[in-house]
């Protein structure tokens, strides 16, 4: 099958890989059309389907999937969340959210005010690239759980659902 997911990031690109290991993966960056940092489950659900619909668009592409970092609030506190989308050519979606994991308090103001996770997280951890790299799930884990292994376990669990519907 040919996989298109929509995002050049290589925690992303390289999860597809290490997930749908038998298929080819092609990758473009799709614009997610919600903000760049959002700011709910709802927001980052929304940009990952977004993602996905385009990919599952192209002509080569069996499967679109598009995956998409957040942030949202539980009892006043922020936690880092993550949301994917696997769209099938016939229109059918299917997502799954990854890890939540608390964010340092003093990040609360500056990401309200529209400023993203990434370049936070490069100041805070005094590292560069941490979104393309470890993530913020790596530096809160002190580099236990990667980007890229969360997003594996999306992927997994996109696939999971897909072939269960799908039998
Ligand atoms: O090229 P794309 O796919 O857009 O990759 P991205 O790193 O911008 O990732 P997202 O758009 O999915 O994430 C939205 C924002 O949240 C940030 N973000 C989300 N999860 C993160 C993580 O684990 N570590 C660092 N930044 C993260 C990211 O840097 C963006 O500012
Ligand atoms: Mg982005």
């Amino acid at each position: 099958m040919n996989i298109v997911v929509g995002s050049k990031n290589p925690t992303k690109v390289e999860a597809a890989r290490a997930v749908f290991t038998s298929d080819s993966i092609a990758s473009f960056d799709a614009p997610s059309n919600v903000s760049s940092q959002p700011i709910t489950d709802e927001e980052t659900r929304e940009g990952a389907i977004n993602r996905a619909k385009q990919c599952a668009s192209n002509d080569e592409a069996d499967l679109g999937i598009g995956l998409e970092g957040g942030v949202m609030e539980v009892d006043g506190e922020l936690f880092l969340c993550n949301w994917g989308a696997l769209v099938t050519k016939d229109e059918k979606i299917y997502t799954a959210s990854g890890a939540r994991i608390a964010l340092p308090r003093e990040f609360a103001k500056e990401l309200h005010s529209g400023k993203e996770l990434g370049s936070l997280m490069d100041g805070y951890a005094q590292r560069e690239g941490v979104s393309k790299k470890e993530g913020a799930v790596g530096i809160l884990t002190n580099d236990l759980v990667s980007r890229q292994a969360m997003f594996e376990h999306v992927l997994t669990l996109l696939k999971g659902q897909w072939r269960f519907w799908n039998k």
